[in-house]
């Protein structure tokens, strides 16, 4: 079941938030961009605050903290500043545990030498598209088009739909914030990659609940997943949309509760940190 953003609580002060954690140890997977840092208009400089660090580092003493982000694990670790959380990156396709090493699941694998042939397809035709950027990841490749001027964003849509078209039934676009991420079509995605790691990390009992901070239409995957797991009997999870509800009233989401700023989400997890 979905709702609208406007209509969600808002979860510095939601009784819905407090009713499900009741008690129980809450396991916290965090999305970067737009959630950790605003979004700013360039990707290399959507560097994480120090506060926010010592937040984030504060409460990953007290429970489980693992960043599920559409950026490559490498790159998110660096802008974080933080090298010793679990990280889902790349949309959740490359998953790495510090203290296990690379966790994998079957069904993220299989796609290397399709990602690599379109991303040289993407990155020679965008050349001829100013003000794109290419951004090359494990998984995908991220074609920007923030900077480019309203008249060439045909083309930009074109470059895609074209690429699409080369490889039938192999690809999809993911949409996101002034990119088009192109992706291998197959049946994993950030609630895929949560689901997993619940399990290999061992929280996929009762007496957890996890809680997943998103700002991205790729997070409802994360968001869905966790409303899910009350069909199988286990408490349901907290979906936290990072959205100022004025900007995107209508956006529809799984989400139990919003939180407009980076700043209040840095405040509540200061909270869940004490
Ligand atoms: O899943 P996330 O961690 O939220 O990553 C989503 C994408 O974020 C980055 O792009 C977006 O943020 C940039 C910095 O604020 C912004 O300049 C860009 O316009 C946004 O689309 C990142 O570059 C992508 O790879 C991520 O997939």
């Amino acid at each position: 079941m979905t709702t609208t953003a406007d209509r969600l609580p808002h979860a510095l002060d939601a009784p819905e938030v407090a009713e499900r954690l009741d008690g129980r140890r809450p396991a916290v997977f965090l999305d970067y961009d737009g959630v950790l840092t605003p979004i700013v208009p360039r990707p290399e400089d959507a560097i994480m605050s120090d506060d926010m660090r010592a937040v984030v580092r504060a409460l990953a003493q007290r429970c489980p903290v693992c960043v599920v982000s559409g950026r490559d694990r490498a790159v998110v670790s660096e802008l974080m500043g933080v090298d010793d959380l679990i990280v889902a990156g790349s949309h959740g396709f490359d998953i790495y545990d510090p203290a296990r090493g690379p966790i994998v699941h079957e069904a993220s694998q299989g796609w290397e030498g399709l990602v690599a042939e379109v991303t040289e397809r993407v990155r020679a035709a965008a050349d001829d598209i100013p003000g794109t950027l290419v951004e090359p990841k494990h998984a995908s490749v991220a074609l920007h088009d923030r900077h480019v001027a309203d008249a060439d964003r045909p083309r930009v849509a074109a470059l895609v739909e074209a690429v699409l078209a080369e490889h039938p039934g192999e690809l999809r676009v993911t949409p996101g914030k002034f990119v088009h991420e192109i992706q291998p079509k197959i049946d994993w995605n950030k609630g895929k990659a949560v689901e997993h790691l619940l399990e290999v990390l061992d929280l996929d009992d009762s007496g957890v609940v996890p809680i997943y901070l998103g700002d991205d239409v790729t997070d409802e995957d994360a968001f869905r997943a966790l409303v899910a797991r009350a069909d199988a009997g286990r408490p349901a999870g907290v979906g936290i949309l990072v959205i100022d509800p004025e900007d995107a009233p209508s956006r529809d989401t799984s989400a139990t509760a919003v939180l407009a700023t980076v700043d209040e989400v840095g405040r509540f997890l200061d909270g869940l940190a004490r």
